[in-house]
């Protein structure tokens, strides 16, 4: 495995106040990490400093070797709210977006092929007519996990996605992104305060409090029992 994410002594302020202090992460190619935390530790701050969407106050991100100073194109944010769909479009047509206007040009077939690929992924089959406004919440959020994938991005952000959803949509969400997670390799890097979702999803659990990284979790087998749920949140 290589490395996707190297994150070395990272820190951000607000307002003269640390929110970020000296965090160091490595994150391997292919990984999926979930970033758990209670409210305002800082998790949100983080994706945004390895998207390259806010600018850090000191330290260091690189990605696949090179250091982030601006949103990257292999970096694709996904956050909570359902509303990250055009509302004048199709489901297809949302999810067709991003390689119409790609800088490398798809035929129209190719657009069609991949758009499919995806839909069926994140079973939508029968709904490519549909408006946003005709879809659930989550088959808004199947929708923008697709339209994020189709370009086919080395990195997934994904901010709290499910974070309103109910429990069996949720279970359902989890189920489908571990399927695609497992079928396009892609480096995922999640968030969640749910301990229970972290360890349905991920490889390695890190845990942030007070803006800093408290503890990391190895989490290989993905099961989960009230003793690893009671361990985890005894460092939150
Ligand atoms: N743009 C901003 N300006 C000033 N302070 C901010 C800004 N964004 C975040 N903060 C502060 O930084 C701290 C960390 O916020 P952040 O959103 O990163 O935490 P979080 O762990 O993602 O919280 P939550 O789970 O509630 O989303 C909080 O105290 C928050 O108030």
């Amino acid at each position: 495995m290589s490395t996707m994410i190297k994150i070395e002594n990272l820190s951000k302020f607000y307002n003269g106040i640390k929110v970020l202090n000296h965090i160091n992460l490595t994150i391997e190619e292919g990984e999926f990490v979930c970033i758990l935390g209670s409210s305002g530790e800082g998790k949100t701050t983080l994706l945004n400093l390895i998207g390259g969407f806010i600018k850090k106050d000191g330290g260091k991100i690189t990605l696949k070797d090179k250091e982030v100073t601006h949103p990257a194109k292999e970096c694709i944010m996904i956050f909570q709210e359902f509303d990250q769909l055009f509302p004048w479009k199709t489901l297809r047509d949302n999810i067709e977006f991003p390689l119409k206007n790609a800088k490398r040009k798809y035929t129209q077939e190719e657009i069609r092929k991949q758009s499919s690929t995806y839909i069926n992924m994140v079973k939508l089959q029968g709904f490519e007519e549909y408006y946003p406004h005709q879809l659930s919440g989550g088959m808004k959020q199947r929708t923008s996990i697709a339209r994020s994938l189709v370009t086919m991005p080395k990195v997934l952000l994904m901010d709290e996605p499910f974070g309103s959803l109910d429990g069996q949509t949720k279970n359902q969400l989890h189920k489908t992104l571990l399927d695609i997670w497992k079928k396009t390799k892609t480096t995922i890097v999640f968030i969640t305060h749910d301990v229970r979702e972290a360890l349905i999803l991920a490889d390695r659990i890190v845990i942030m409090k007070n803006g800093e990284i408290s503890k990391v979790v190895h989490n290989q087998d993905k099961s989960v029992s009230e003793n690893k749920v009671q361990e985890i949140t005894s460092f939150l």
